[in-house]
């Protein structure tokens, strides 16, 4: 009641002013209570529309300054051109741009939470299970190196995926350095193993070179749903977070999905991808990416190809043009021909880098799905089978996932 009093009290010259007015005294405080509430939601509204209206976080910069408008400039030249290689001339759609004030630089600088180490070893805990966790169980117990122990190591080291020859010079390389002497701890069998397995992977190591060429074209081949359109966003997304200037192609115009999939990591990163209409040239597509790539002074070209069985002659033609053109345009392109293969499917990768190697010149691996799989240890199999390096491997569906391969790293994720 105190309160309302005050409140009178407080209305007092609002209430003589009403009076000087005209307004009957009686109606005089119900009035002025009236306009004071009228006055309070005016302020609330003006609160809430001040608040909705505060400028919104400076938008991240794009790491490109050019805009996708310019894919279109190209196209009838790149159309013209194409036309004289590929019969099916194709329909140049423009290149999706990120969404505007899409935040792309805050996802690339979420802080590390675990050590790469650490986060290899979570990656790879099947791998460890089924391959050093079964050596250790072997090794337990036993007092010497014997014909048994060797025997049960190399059927360890088949099952596990490490291929006839590597599993045969593995287990030449323990009984070359422990001997079969009584004295010799099996422990040792760990060391010497984890000692030869990266002796074998940095042989063949050798990390891609970005610089080697401006644009660095590289062409990203391997069998259906291996993970080539996902391996091709985690790199544009990992270069770019590294000042590179990076182009997509969608080359792959078979799978529907394809090109969509590329268009939304494009966004994600942040980069330019040249695509066309489902089902055209991906000759045309190259043509058309490799332009771009140089009219826009692009750092790196990222050119996707649809997934392909390595024993059907005319696909592996189709690289094979598809190298062509990229080469008329840009010498010496594609300066990194990029084979992804599928951890899980063991010994079926191991076939299939051959294969591709046969067809293709292919310069490097890519691992993927090494979290989904106990089949890990194929990575030694195909890089000391066929002496190439392991680029990159891919230890989860996250954007972050794909890692540049370090034996030593790698060895030790498994054995430490
Ligand atoms: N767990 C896991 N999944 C992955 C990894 N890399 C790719 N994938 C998944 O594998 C599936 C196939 O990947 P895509 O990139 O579409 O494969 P693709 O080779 O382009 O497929 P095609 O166009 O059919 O040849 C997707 O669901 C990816 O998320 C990885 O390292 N770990």
């Amino acid at each position: 009641m105190d309160y309302f009093a005050q409140l009178i009290n407080w209305l007092q010259p609002l209430t003589d002013l009403l009076g000087r007015l005209g307004i009957a005294e009686q109606q005089r405080q119900s009035y002025a209570l009236g306009i004071l509430f009228l006055l309070v939601t005016l302020l609330v509204l003006l609160l809430i529309v001040l608040l909705l209206r505060r400028p919104a976080r400076p938008k991240a910069e794009r790491p490109q300054d050019e805009t996708i408008s310019e894919s279109t400039d190209e196209a009838p030249a790149a159309e013209e051109a194409v036309a004289e290689e590929a019969a099916d001339g194709a329909v140049e759609e423009p290149s999706r741009p990120a969404a505007a004030g899409e935040p792309v630089a805050a996802e690339t600088e979420e802080p590390e939470p675990v050590s790469l180490l650490q986060r290899m070893r979570q990656g790879l805990a099947k791998t460890q299970a089924g391959l050093v966790g079964r050596i250790d169980s072997l090794l337990s117990g036993r007092a010497r190196v014997d014909d048994d122990l060797l025997e049960e190591l190399e059927e360890v080291l088949i099952t596990a995926d490490l291929g006839m020859q590597t599993t045969r010079q593995l287990v030449d390389a323990v009984e070359e350095r422990l001997g079969r002497s009584e004295a010799a701890d099996p422990q040792l069998v760990r060391q010497v193993l984890k000692q030869e397995m990266i002796s074998r992977l940095a042989a063949v190591d050798s990390p891609l070179d970005l610089e080697q060429a401006r644009p660095m074209v590289i062409m990203v081949v391997g069998v259906n749903g291996v993970g080539k359109t996902t391996t091709i966003g985690k790199l544009a997304r990992l270069w770019t977070s590294r000042g590179k200037k990076v182009v997509l192609g969608a080359g792959d115009t078979f799978r529907a999905a394809a090109a969509e999939q590329l268009a939304i990591w494009g966004e994600r990163a942040g980069v330019d991808v040249i695509r066309h209409a489902e089902g055209a040239d991906p000759g045309a597509v190259a043509f058309d990416a490799a332009r771009a790539a140089v009219a826009r002074k692009a750092d790196i070209l990222l050119l996707d190809t649809a997934g392909r069985l390595h024993t059907k002659a005319n696909l592996m033609e189709e690289l094979k043009k598809i190298r062509r053109i990229l080469e008329r345009e840009i010498p010496g392109a594609p300066h990194e021909t990029l084979l992804v293969l599928d951890a899980t499917t063991g010994q079926n990768a191991l076939i299939q880098a051959r294969l591709f190697k046969e067809a293709v010149e292919v310069n490097g691996l890519v691992l993927t799905k090494l979290d989904g799989t106990a089949r890990g240890g194929i990575i030694v199999a195909i890089a000391n089978d066929l002496g190439l390096p392991v680029r990159f491997v891919g230890i989860g569906e996250g954007a972050d996932d794909l890692r540049p391969f370090d034996p030593e790293m790698f060895v030790r994720a498994l054995f430490e």
